[in-house]
């Protein structure tokens, strides 16, 4: 469940965004949307508590971010979170097992060997444990980092723009992996686009429509 109340957020040097608030149950689908510079990106920043917003009230998971210390902060994304952020920032300096041993690491935890053959088996990328990200396609790729956003089974799925630069057949295959992955973790799935194509393909998803700051008058 994500529930938000009167949530802002300000950049050093940028207007502040004001977000619309939403109370989403858990298990709910939700659809980020707005033009480029309305905040979609920033919103999720906020939702997996890697920013803490200017003001407002934001409930995560049941999880209220602001009363948490920032390293109980990581901690609480590590276990709850599954982000698959645009650029994919897997590691081409570690196979895709590697890839994925290393959300185990950050939480200081014991590797899950079967957490992780499980993962990667979901996606359909349990064959490639052994390659390195940069052999792999673009689709192979994101994949296997959603793969590794579903390792923890996270109570909250956070996409942003997952089909961008895909073809129609692999954006199809992403967002059927997606929902695929929501079910396997019964999580709360977020997905920023302003991909027509989401919208089509998920008529039934509630829709957070964001707008971009008024520049302040000279
Ligand atoms: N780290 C930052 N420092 C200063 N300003 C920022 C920072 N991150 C975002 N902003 C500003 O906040 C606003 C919203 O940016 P954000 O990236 O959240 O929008 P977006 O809707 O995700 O855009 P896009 O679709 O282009 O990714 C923009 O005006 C942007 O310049």
């Amino acid at each position: 469940m994500i529930r938000t109340g009167g949530l802002r957020l300000r950049h050093a040097g940028a207007p502040e965004l004001a977000f619309p608030d939403l109370d989403l149950p858990q298990g709910g689908l939700l659809l980020l949307q707005g033009v480029s510079g309305s905040g979609k990106s920033s919103w999720l920043s906020l939702v997996a508590g890697l920013r803490l917003p200017s003001a407002g009230a934001l409930l995560v998971a049941g999880q209220d971010l602001a009363a948490l210390s920032p390293a109980g902060r990581d901690a609480w994304r590590g276990r709850h979170v599954g982000l698959l952020p645009q650029r994919l920032h897997l590691s081409d300096a570690l196979d895709v097992r590697g890839n994925l041993a290393l959300a185990f690491h950050a939480l200081g935890r014991r590797v899950d060997e079967a957490a992780i053959r499980s993962a990667l088996a979901s996606l359909g990328v349990d064959a490639l444990a052994a390659r390195r990200p940069g052999q792999l396609s673009v689709g192979q790729a994101q994949r296997v980092a959603l793969a590794r956003a579903v390792l923890m089974t996270p109570a909250v799925l956070l996409a942003d723009e997952p089909t961008a630069s895909l073809d129609d057949e692999a954006a199809a295959a992403a967002l059927a992996a997606l929902a695929q992955a929501r079910e396997r973790c019964d999580a709360t799935l977020v997905v920023a686009t302003h991909d027509r194509r989401v919208r089509e393909a998920w008529p039934q998803a509630r829709v957070l429509a964001l707008a971009r700051p008024a520049e302040p008058a000279a």
